[in-house]
């Protein structure tokens, strides 16, 4: 791969010398460290953890090493950690213990002899209210179309909170407002992976739980931490949830997901979709790959990493400025009372014919994407989370998402400016 900065053992594995990767929030490459550790394992460590011989017994402490690991990287205990799939599994797995447990409350509350509430083993019986969901307008697609789904098929009743347009993130103040009787579950991305800005979890926890004790059906919490991690501190049990999603392949690890659960089965509810062989307590049965080797790399480096990717943004945001000329460029990350990722830096250039993606297929060098890639589907409209965030269509057309990684120079955005500057010019030549 390319020289890097010395900074971390990081490089861009099969791409061509001269491209440059800006797309770090779509997903990272990994560590050679943590391919090495997958060699390793893949060699040593093949064997059925469930098996008592060498094979066996190697996998089971390499699962059991990789839960530790996560569970320092995001503030818990190796108990509160169950592997998933990846994290759209995670979050789903929110949603289904959330309902199940508002399911369970209210037949207890059957069970406790209310007698008006007739016994009735359905889902929910038509006496109580079906659940009531809470969810930011500009979550990912793996919250939002679960909600969604629940909502079309009666299972729950879903808030969206909007962001708000001056601070590009949700107010607390707007999410209490939206609790009800039935609310059963809250969840609210730790940061979003368009704008880069940092939702206020950790207030919004401490609000909810002041609110929570004089309610019959409790109200869990939860947050998406799959932009957060690798890029700023996490730490779940500081942050107050009941539940964090957290992802490999946005911090150099591989494509796995888990879930922190603040004790899973006893403090908070946890059930499982699925069902099967036991592994990972029952919550979550089934063989999937386990090793997140590199959370070290993380805990111990997070801070160089953190002001390495703040510098470079910075300095890209200057050297756009300088190059384009301030009244040209408009920062869609920029929301001054918020706070934000350090990496990500979304930005529109001005002009008529500068729609996002027309700029990116122009440019020879550079790698990155006009918003989440799960939404490329969506052609050439510009990002529903950007406009919530009250961007202006003209300019959230021209969007381009670009978020930076722990290796990523200063060299490297000198190269990316200008090769943004050349497709500006030649698609601004065309008549
Ligand atoms: O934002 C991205 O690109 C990753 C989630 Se789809």
């Amino acid at each position: 791969g390319r020289p890097f900065d010395g900074l971390v053992h990081t490089y861009i594995p099969d791409m061509d010398e001269d491209k440059i990767y800006m797309d770090y929030n779509a997903t990272t490459p990994l560590e050679p460290e943590v391919i090495q550790a997958i060699t390793k394992a893949l060699h040593e460590a093949w064997g059925n953890p469930s098996s008592s011989y060498t094979a066996g017994v190697k996998a089971k402490a390499a699962i059991a090493q990789a839960r530790e690991n996560v569970a320092r990287l995001v503030g818990g205990k190796p108990e509160d950690i169950i592997f998933t799939s990846g994290g759209t599994e995670a979050n789903n797995l929110v949603f289904h213990s959330a309902l199940e447990a508002y399911r369970e409350s209210c037949r207890t509350a059957e069970q406790g002899g209310d007698s008006h509430h007739h016994r009735d083993n359905s889902r929910t019986s038509s006496a109580w209210p079906r659940p009531h969901l809470i969810i930011s307008n500009v979550e990912h697609d793996s919250v939002r179309l679960t909600a969604e789904h629940l909502l079309k098929d009666a299972q729950a009743d879903v808030t969206l909170v909007a962001v708000s347009k001056v601070t590009g993130r949700v107010e607390v103040e707007d999410v209490l407002t939206a609790v009800r009787p039935n609310t059963c579950l809250i969840s609210i991305m730790m940061a979003n992976n368009e704008t880069g800005v940092m939702m206020p979890i950790r207030e919004l926890c401490q609000r909810i739980r002041s609110v929570s004790g004089q309610r019959h059906h409790r109200i869990l919490l939860h947050t998406d931490a799959a932009q957060a991690i690798g890029k700023v501190g996490v730490d779940a049990r500081d942050l107050g949830v009941d539940y964090l999603t957290i992802v490999g392949h946005k911090f150099y690890a591989p494509r796995i997901g888990a879930l922190y659960v603040n004790g899973p089965g006893s403090t908070t509810p946890l059930h499982p979709m699925m069902f099967g062989g036991g592994q990972e307590r029952n919550f979550r049965p089934g063989y999937g790959w386990r090793p997140i080797p590199n959370a070290e790399l993380v805990i111990s480096n997070l801070p160089e990493y953190e002001s390495h990717m703040l510098d470079t943004r910075k300095y890209l945001e200057e050297r756009l400025q300088a190059v384009f000329g301030k009244e040209r460029i408009h920062f869609n990350s920029h929301f001054p009372d918020s706070e934000s990722l350090p990496n990500t830096c979304n930005v529109s250039i001005l002009g008529p014919r500068l729609q996002g993606r027309k700029v990116l297929s122009s440019c020879r060098r550079l790698l990155a994407s006009v918003g989440a890639a799960c939404h490329t589907h969506r052609g050439d409209r510009p990002s529903h989370i950007l406009l919530s965030c009250g961007i202006p269509e003209e300019v959230a057309a021209n969007a381009l998402r670009l978020s930076v990684g722990r290796g990523t120079s200063r060299a490297d955005v000198d190269v990316v400016v200008e090769d943004l500057r050349n497709a500006v010019e030649t698609l601004e030549s065309l008549n």
